[in-house]
């Protein structure tokens, strides 16, 4: 099987979840996808990586991270996935205390090129946060994975934010809950 269906397969056997949620944006929906279910063991781990060192390599990147806590997983398993890159993770906020960084691990350097990765974009309003702090520390997006795209109009914001650098969704929740109750084509 395909690092691309084994991801799929996994997240759709461990991570979604039918039921009321309240999202990060405050919306209420009928069904959440909990991607570190699926992502955090190990056969989505490995596809996971496979596929991100993958998109590490075709954009030139010397960084894979974004926002605490999506990006946790992609990022470590792209450097599990044989990327030669410096992995980190953007802070919500600012730590106020020790070397007060908001961008943790190895230091980048000024023009750093940073593939940004999340577990799930919704509005997108969490992975457009990760690409605003690399930006304002002076490195440069070349694109940006997720793992998951609710199909909510998050990647619109993403490629907005990010001058249009190339956006790819591992997996669609079309792929993962075909029968999800908000769909609108069919
Ligand atoms: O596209 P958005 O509307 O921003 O929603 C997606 C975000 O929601 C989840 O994070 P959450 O805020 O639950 O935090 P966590 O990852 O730290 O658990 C997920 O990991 C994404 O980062
Ligand atoms: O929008 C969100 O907060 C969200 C939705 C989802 O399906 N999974 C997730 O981790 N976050």
């Amino acid at each position: 099987m395909s690092a691309k269906d084994t991801l799929v397969e996994e997240l759709r056997r461990h991570a979604l979840i039918i039921g009321e949620v309240t999202l990060t944006s405050g919306a209420t929906a009928q069904y959440y996808v909990d991607a570190k279910r699926a992502i955090l063991r190990p056969a989505g781990f490995t596809a996971l990586g496979e596929l991100v060192a993958h998109y590490a390599r075709q954009w030139e990147a010397t960084a894979v991270g974004g926002l605490t806590m999506g990006a946790d997983a992609p990022a470590c398993a792209a450097l599990a996935g044989g990327a030669d890159v410096k992995a980190f993770f953007v802070r919500k906020e600012s730590k106020a205390h020790g070397l007060q960084r908001k961008v943790e691990g190895p230091p980048l350097q000024p023009g750093e090129r940073c593939l940004i990765v999340e577990d799930v974009v919704t509005t997108g309003g969490s992975t457009v946060q990760a690409i605003e702090a690399v930006r304002a520390e002076g490195y440069d997006v070349v694109g940006v994975v997720t793992v998951l795209d609710r199909l909510a109009g998050g990647a619109e914001k993403i490629k907005l934010a990010s001058d249009d650098a190339p956006y790819e969704a591992l997996a669609t929740i079309d792929e993962v809950y075909p029968d999800r109750p908000d769909r609108t084509d069919g």
